[in-house]
């Protein structure tokens, strides 16, 4: 698409700025409409064809945060996902502009803008509208609208459209959502998801990740304490329930706690109080509870290591997140949106991949789903030396198809130390069939400090 063909709407409720795009872009394109009220965007939308909406991200109403500028340009792509959106944002504002690109902005201009690097911009973003259009079909073209890119949970396939029907019926109810699947498969997105389309999206969204809570800390982090109830309580301490009183509780890892920390938990749903630590006063809890696990939770039961009662507190609702290997060409998808966000993080070209890439990354198991995916291809755009991303962009370790390659065996010679953790990490992985969550608790570390040493070894 030629720059002189281009027709562009403008959506600012600064009347300066949208003066001063109209001088500055109305000999360079064919058409350029401008709108004050952002309220209007999607009418114009329906009316009308834009090659281009350049999208303001703070709106005096909501006083900076670029929140209304994500929730537009999430409207925009629920309406057009392949819609051109150039986001425009204050100085100093970058991070949020970042977040914009992961939900699906092309690009974005920093205000003041110089003229020449604004046309630039246009300029660019229309050649790769362009192109993606004339596109020989490689990656997936979007069947239906990817409408949870607000939340940057994309997909396409089936199974994740599936998840997406069952998130929009279910957000706006009171029901305890129970999100099953493997580690990485988007459970927390979910979670946040199914918040932000709640009528508790205002309050508070209060995670408590429960497999890093040892038993001694679990009651007071969900249900606080008093000063003074125990050694080390200098202060009173507000628990996680009372913190989310109003939005949503999530609890992670839900299927790693001891059967005393579920009586515990239980009780607290069932009376829907909590009584802090030190105290004998109860405080009444209005909250909605997502909570989730990777861990084969109705087995569990079925062995008496998880109590029945609480899972049918939790479970009014489940869903499901396929594994990314049952995904189809959201594999594509993922992968070729990962890059576009790296390259803009590391300010380097957006990278294309190779067709063989892409054969790759479609046959790979991902034992560790989509943040397996997401962590290939950071590496893989930061190390690349090509434009392109070609097979060898790509390693995948030992960890990551542990029945088919056994765990090195330990050298002759001297031992490196960094070797010995390296083979230690695997192996303990793989005894736990790439179980992120097991491993880390045999290893004595939190799941985050285990993925640390993981990107350390390069696994
Ligand atoms: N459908 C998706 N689209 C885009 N990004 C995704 C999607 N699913 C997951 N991700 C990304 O993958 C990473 C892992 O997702 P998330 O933490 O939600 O998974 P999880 O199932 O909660 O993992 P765990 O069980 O290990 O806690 C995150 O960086 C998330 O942004």
């Amino acid at each position: 698409m030629v720059l002189k063909k281009a027709r562009v709407l403008v959506v600012d409720d600064d009347t300066d700025v949208l003066f001063a795009m109209r001088m500055l872009l109305k000999t360079e394109v064919q058409e350029v409409v401008t709108e004050k009220n952002p309220e209007l965007l999607l009418s114009l939308l329906s009316k009308q064809r834009f090659d281009v909406v350049f999208l303001d991200m703070n709106y005096k109403s909501t006083q900076g945060s670029g929140n209304e500028g994500l929730y537009w340009l999430g409207r925009i792509r629920e309406k057009d996902p392949t819609a051109t959106v150039i986001m425009i944002t204050a100085h100093g504002d970058v991070g949020t502009a970042v977040r914009s690109l992961k939900a699906g902005a092309t690009d974005f201009v920093v205000k003041p803008w110089h003229n020449a690097q604004l046309v630039e911009t246009l300029e660019a973003a229309l050649q790769q509208r362009g192109a993606a259009g004339k596109s020989p079909g490689t990656l997936p073209a979007p069947r239906r609208p990817a409408s949870f890119a607000e939340f940057d949970l994309l997909g396409q396939s089936e199974a994740m459209q599936e998840v997406f029907h069952k998130i929009e019926k279910v957000a706006p109810t009171e029901a305890n959502v129970l999100l099953l699947g493997e580690n990485g498969t988007g459970k927390e997105l979910v979670a946040k998801a199914l918040h932000h389309r709640s009528f508790r999206a205002a309050r508070p969204f209060v995670t408590a990740d429960l497999a890093a809570m040892s038993e001694g800390i679990f009651e007071s982090e969900l249900f606080g304490h008093k000063k003074g109830a125990f050694t080390d309580a200098r202060d009173d301490r507000t628990g996680r329930f009372e913190a989310a009183t109003g939005g949503t509780l999530f609890l992670d890892e839900i299927g790693n706690i001891s059967l005393p920390q579920q009586a515990k938990l239980l009780t607290a749903l069932q009376n829907r109080q909590v009584i802090p630590l030190g105290s004998n006063v109860p405080v009444p809890v209005d909250i909605r509870l997502v909570s989730a696990t990777n861990a084969p939770l109705y087995e569990l039961a079925a062995r008496n290591e998880f109590r029945k009662d609480l899972i049918y507190r939790l479970n009014t609702v489940e869903i499901t997140l396929p594994p990314l290997r049952d995904r189809g060409d959201d594999v594509l998808l993922l992968a070729q949106h990962f890059a576009g966000l790296y390259a803009a993080r590391n300010r380097k070209p957006t990278p294309s991949f190779a067709p063989e890439t892409l054969q790759k990354l479609r046959q790979h198991r991902w034992p560790g789903n989509v943040r397996e995916l997401q962590h290939a291809v950071e590496r893989a755009v930061i190390l690349a030396e090509a434009a392109e991303l070609c097979p060898q962009d790509f390693r995948f370790s030992a960890m990551e198809t542990p029945a088919a390659t056994p765990p090195p065996a330990l050298p002759d010679g001297p031992l490196q130390l960094h070797e010995v953790e390296k083979n230690t990490i695997l192996r303990v992985i793989e005894r736990h069939n790439g179980n992120i969550t097991k491993a880390a608790k045999e290893l004595g570390l939190t799941r985050t400090a285990l993925y640390r040493r993981l990107e350390k070894h390069d696994l």
